[in-house]
């Protein structure tokens, strides 16, 4: 790590910036981790896309089908296909709590930069901003690597910005992928600003935080190498324009890729994000790959209907 437990919130602001993607994990088809793919995504996002860092193996990345060495594996192969030239958060969510802290302690030591820890599910409905401090403190004292929390509709509750600003106070909560509704992510920067780094997942919404609450970083999900290509780096663009001032050049080329947004979204079988955002990566030219199961593939008509869109959606592919 380049910075130990005291300097972590610091050298999180200083370092956590831009665009951050979450990587999908592509599996071969007898279903085992295609690190050779993984790695050429890589290489293109970082080269081509210029996007800034990684959550490895999260939600996006299947963690919930993943054995324990598999995604300690991820942890790996991650570092080395990044090799300083973006940095790598890593998610080490589950249910377990000594789970969570085995995969923090692996991601400490094979040199990742940050981690991520999910709010869990939890399974009553008492005290639970007590335990959630407890939860995040416990893991927190475990380790010196920074963290980030995320909180997000899946565990059955969103932690209130009053209690993110308490989980603010640990020594190396760094930053929160905070996935709730604005007015809350509104309130929690002006609450924790100074303290914590906020994101939301939103990309439409991506512009308007930079220049409205002064946001250095946004913690996304999959669009950063799903809405552009080599040739086509509009999400870039707007982001560097924006952080530069200048702003309505920034909105006229956000703007201008809503028809892919809408090409994505409209295509997206409600229940198959991951294999449609997979089939889309290979419509692109990356590795998408197979989902494990019990995640469902797309119908023959499903691929169909996306790939007419992706065809019309106005994004540019070849020089
Ligand atoms: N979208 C990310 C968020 C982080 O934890 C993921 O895929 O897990």
């Amino acid at each position: 790590m380049k910075y130990d437990k005291k300097t972590a919130k610091a050298h999180s602001r200083a370092t956590m910036k831009g665009i951050w993607a979450a990587a999908l994990m592509p599996f071969k088809d007898d279903l085992s981790v295609d690190e050779d793919g993984f790695r050429r995504n890589v290489d293109h996002w970082i080269g081509d896309l210029k996007i800034d860092g990684f959550f490895i193996t999260g939600k996006q990345g299947e963690f919930f089908s993943m054995s324990l060495d598999e995604r300690k594996r991820s942890f790996e192969l991650a570092v080395d296909a990044c090799a300083g030239r973006a940095q790598t958060i890593m998610s080490c969510s589950d249910q377990n709590m000594d789970v969570v802290i085995e995969l923090a302690k692996h991601a400490e030591k094979v040199g990742a930069d940050y981690i991520v820890v999910h709010a869990p599910v939890l399974h009553f409905f008492k005290a639970q901003d007590e335990t959630l401090l407890n939860y995040y403190r416990t893991i927190a004292d475990k380790v010196d690597i920074g963290i980030a929390l995320w909180s997000h509709p899946d565990s059955g509750y969103l932690m209130s910005p009053q209690l993110c600003s308490q989980l603010a106070d640990i020594e190396n909560v760094v930053a929160i992928k905070y996935s709730v509704p604005r007015p809350m992510y509104k309130d929690l920067t002006r609450l924790a600003g100074d303290r914590i780094l906020v994101s939301t997942a939103s990309e439409e919404e991506w512009l308007d935080n930079i220049v409205e609450l002064g946001w250095q970083l946004y913690l996304c999900s999959s669009p950063p190498y799903l809405i552009q290509t080599k040739n086509d780096t509009r999400m870039r663009q707007y982001t560097d324009l924006a952080f530069a001032g200048d702003i309505d050049k920034a909105r006229a080329v956000r703007d201008s890729l809503d028809p892919v947004r809408a090409a994505l979204k409209d295509t997206r079988p409600a229940e198959k994000p991951h294999s449609h955002q997979k089939y889309w990566q290979d419509l692109l030219g990356q590795t998408g790959g197979r989902v494990r199961p019990p995640l469902l593939e797309l119908t023959e008509e499903e691929k169909r209907a996306t790939r007419v869109a992706f065809e019309a959606c106005g994004l540019k592919i070849a020089d």
